[in-house]
């Protein structure tokens, strides 16, 4: 019987967005400092003398797919053109959440978009057990398989 556990990565990403309709100032672009917490669960592989011995999976194959699938997929797709405008003629210095996602970016929203993203990546999504996205120093949103609906 395999010993189990679980595993948790940190991300950090800029990123602004806006909530239209929102009943307060959220409905005005802003940025937030987010903090994205990764964790899986899964068998620790045992293979002796091989690299992953030990590991549920090696944090970095794991920074590898989230730092490709949302971290600089996020900065690559930063809207240029006509209709952005520059920094230093009054632009935004983040990346626009709303339009790189096309959802309404509310932390809850965003945590399954992530877990999407995490999935198509190449993540095996049965080891993913839950996301967990800080929008701010005080607020989270997370969601576990249980909200997914995988058990
Ligand atoms: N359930 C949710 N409520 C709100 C969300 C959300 O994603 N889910 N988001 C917002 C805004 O994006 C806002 O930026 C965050 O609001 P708040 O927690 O009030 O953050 P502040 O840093 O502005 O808090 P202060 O303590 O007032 O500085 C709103 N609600
Ligand atoms: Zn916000």
């Amino acid at each position: 019987m395999p010993k189990y556990a679980i595993v948790t990565r940190e991300f950090n990403f800029e990123a602004s967005h806006h909530l239209p309709n929102h009943r307060g100032k959220c409905r005005r672009p802003h940025g937030h400092s987010y903090r994205l917490e990764v964790s899986l669960r899964g068998p620790i592989i045992e293979a002796s003398g091989e690299s992953s011995d030990g590991m549920v999976m090696d944090f970095e194959d794991l920074k590898e797919i989230v730092n490709h699938c949302i971290i600089e997929s996020l900065s690559d797709s930063v809207p240029r053109g006509p209709e952005a405008t520059p920094v230093e003629k009054g632009g935004m210095d983040h990346n626009d959440l709303n339009a790189l996602t096309g959802i309404r970016t509310t932390a809850e929203n965003l945590v399954h978009w992530i877990w999407d993203a995490l999935v198509s990546g190449g993540v095996r999504e049965e080891l993913l057990y839950r996301v967990r996205l800080w929008e701010t120093a005080k607020g989270y949103a997370e969601i576990t398989r249980a909200e997914r609906g995988l058990e």
